[in-house]
């Protein structure tokens, strides 16, 4: 069954004078794709910067899987079951596609479970950290590349590599930054196959400039312009959305 797990209040972010985040509420339900597009500048990351508490809210309030979450750290936000992918940032491209999903999973690893480890890294956490590390790599679709080297592998994958590490702190809301960046067409259809699978089990927020995989994958679309939300609603709503057509999308939509 459809919940909410991220109720977003009337968030703001001031950079001194510049509202870069103005007044946005947000609702994200397990089972459905929310998008969040703009043009650039219009606060999107920004948006997902205070989601994941990576910066701090000047006003509003979050609430996540039932908890109030507003003013928590990122690492314990993350805890509470907030994933996030990071454009490639995250990725250690020297390390194998299997070392850098294990790593992400030792994260979620409670730290005492690490103070139990022999020198071999065997401890109670061990198996359960693999195995997470196991079932994010199959959900991501890249069981057959797990001995291979990040910095080697495609764009595509590196993509895909991202999103297996995120899965691999099993979260249950998903803050997706442009997934589809850079992609090839193959890549990007790959990716949208991907994502409509993840949704059934996560409440995704997805920020991305690639128009046909938004309305692809969108259940509900929020467009900003400026910080402030402009319009929200289903895809047809938003297609139909004179304000939108102006500000954003053109005749194409
Ligand atoms: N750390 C910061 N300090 C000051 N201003 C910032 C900071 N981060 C973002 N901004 C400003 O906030 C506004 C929104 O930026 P943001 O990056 O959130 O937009 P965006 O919609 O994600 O853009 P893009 O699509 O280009 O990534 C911009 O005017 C930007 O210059």
């Amino acid at each position: 069954m459809s919940e909410v797990l991220l109720s977003a209040k009337n968030l703001t972010k001031r950079y001194g004078g510049l509202a870069a985040v103005n007044n946005v509420s947000v609702d994200l339900w397990t089972g459905r794709v929310h998008a969040v597009i703009g043009p650039n500048g219009a606060g999107k990351s920004s948006l997902t910067n205070v989601l994941t508490g990576d910066v701090p809210l000047s006003s509003g309030t979050v609430t996540l899987c039932g908890k109030d979450v507003t003013g928590w750290s990122p690492e314990k936000i993350a805890r509470q079951g907030m994933g996030r992918s990071y454009q490639k940032t995250n990725i250690f491209l020297p390390f194998t596609v299997w070392e850098n999903v294990r790593l992400a999973s030792q994260s979620r690893t409670p730290q005492a479970a690490r103070w139990f480890s022999d020198t071999r890294g065997n401890s109670a956490g061990f198996s359960v950290t693999t195995e997470r590390a196991t079932r994010a790599i199959e959900l991501a679709g890249l069981q057959h590349r797990t001995t291979a080297i990040a910095g080697t592998i495609s764009h595509g994958e590196q993509r895909q590599l991202e999103i297996a590490m995120s899965l691999a702190t099993e979260p249950r809301v998903l803050l997706l930054d442009e997934p589809l960046a850079g992609m090839g067409v193959a890549e990007a259809e790959r990716m949208v196959e991907l994502l409509l699978k993840l949704k059934k089990d996560h409440a995704i927020m997805l920020v991305e400039h690639d128009m046909d995989a938004v309305f692809a994958l969108a259940d509900q679309l929020t467009v900003m312009v400026d910080g402030q939300v402009i319009a929200s609603g289903t895809p047809a709503e938003i297609r139909a959305d004179a304000n939108v057509q102006a500000a954003y999308l053109g005749e194409e939509h």
